[in-house]
């Protein structure tokens, strides 16, 4: 389980993160929703280790985050590939880093996510290149999988692919993913537990599936709604 326990954290004049609480819990796939600016960067950094809590702490399975490392792949928002690299280059790269990468899954999501070892990063499409960061996330066992807006100016057929691999490769109750994007209606159907998260706090969170048959809403309406509140 990731714990947010009274966390703040702040830039310059901005408070990304308010005091901000929440339990992610295990081996669930959980959607990090909330408006341009909300906190939700901040956060994954945090669970990463990238960046730490002013006040507050954030726990991962009873450790702090710089010490749990090992346990997390993360997907940052940035394109962070070197474009002198072919994929195979990034994938040897990756995988002197981290014990858990798994070669022969690697191979199979190069294939299946139609990316070929040779093509060189500068060179390759936009979409290619998100693919290519899933791959060298996803061919990691880690037990907590992070991913900034892996969906962000993808296109809708691209999305998919991204979607399904994440589906497909998923081990429900082993593996935590926590997916922040803006595109709430896609993963919709994917994501189990829900965080809203507005001006660096958690507005709404809970079960998927239970909002949806209590509230007979979407993720969409649900947040809309929320955000609606929050603003009158
Ligand atoms: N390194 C930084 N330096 C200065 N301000 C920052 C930094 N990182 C984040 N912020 C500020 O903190 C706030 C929260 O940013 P964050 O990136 O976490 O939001 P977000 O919810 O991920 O937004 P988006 O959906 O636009 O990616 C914003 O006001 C942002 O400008």
């Amino acid at each position: 389980m990731i714990e947010f326990k009274e966390v703040s954290k702040r830039f310059g004049s901005t408070l990304a993160l308010d005091k901000l609480d929440a339990n992610f819990p295990t081996g669930k796939i959980i959607g990090l929703f909330g408006p341009n600016g909300a906190g939700k960067s901040t956060s994954i950094k945090m669970i990463a280790g990238l960046n730490r809590p002013d006040q507050g702490q954030v726990v991962i399975d009873g450790e702090l985050p710089r010490m749990s490392k090992a346990q997390i792949a993360y997907l940052p928002e940035i394109d962070h590939l070197y474009p002198w690299m072919t994929i195979g280059q990034a994938a040897g790269f990756t995988r002197s880093f981290y014990v858990d990468w798994d070669n022969d899954k690697y191979h199979e999501l190069l294939k299946y996510l139609n990316l070929n070892a040779e093509m060189k990063i500068g060179k390759i499409s936009k979409g290619q290149r998100a693919k290519t960061k899933l791959l060298l996330t996803a061919a990691r066992r880690a037990p907590y999988l992070l991913m900034d807006e892996p969906l962000s100016g993808i296109d809708i057929l691209t999305r998919e692919e991204i979607i399904n691999t994440l589906v497909r490769d998923y081990r429900e109750g082993e593996q935590t993913i926590i997916i922040s994007t803006h595109e709430i209606a896609e993963v919709e159907s994917l994501v189990d537990e829900v965080f809203f998260i507005d001006q660096g706090k958690i507005m709404l969170s809970g079960s998927a599936e239970e909002f949806r048959v209590e509230r007979g809403q979407s993720l969409v309406e649900i947040m809309k709604e929320a955000f609606r509140h929050a603003d009158q």
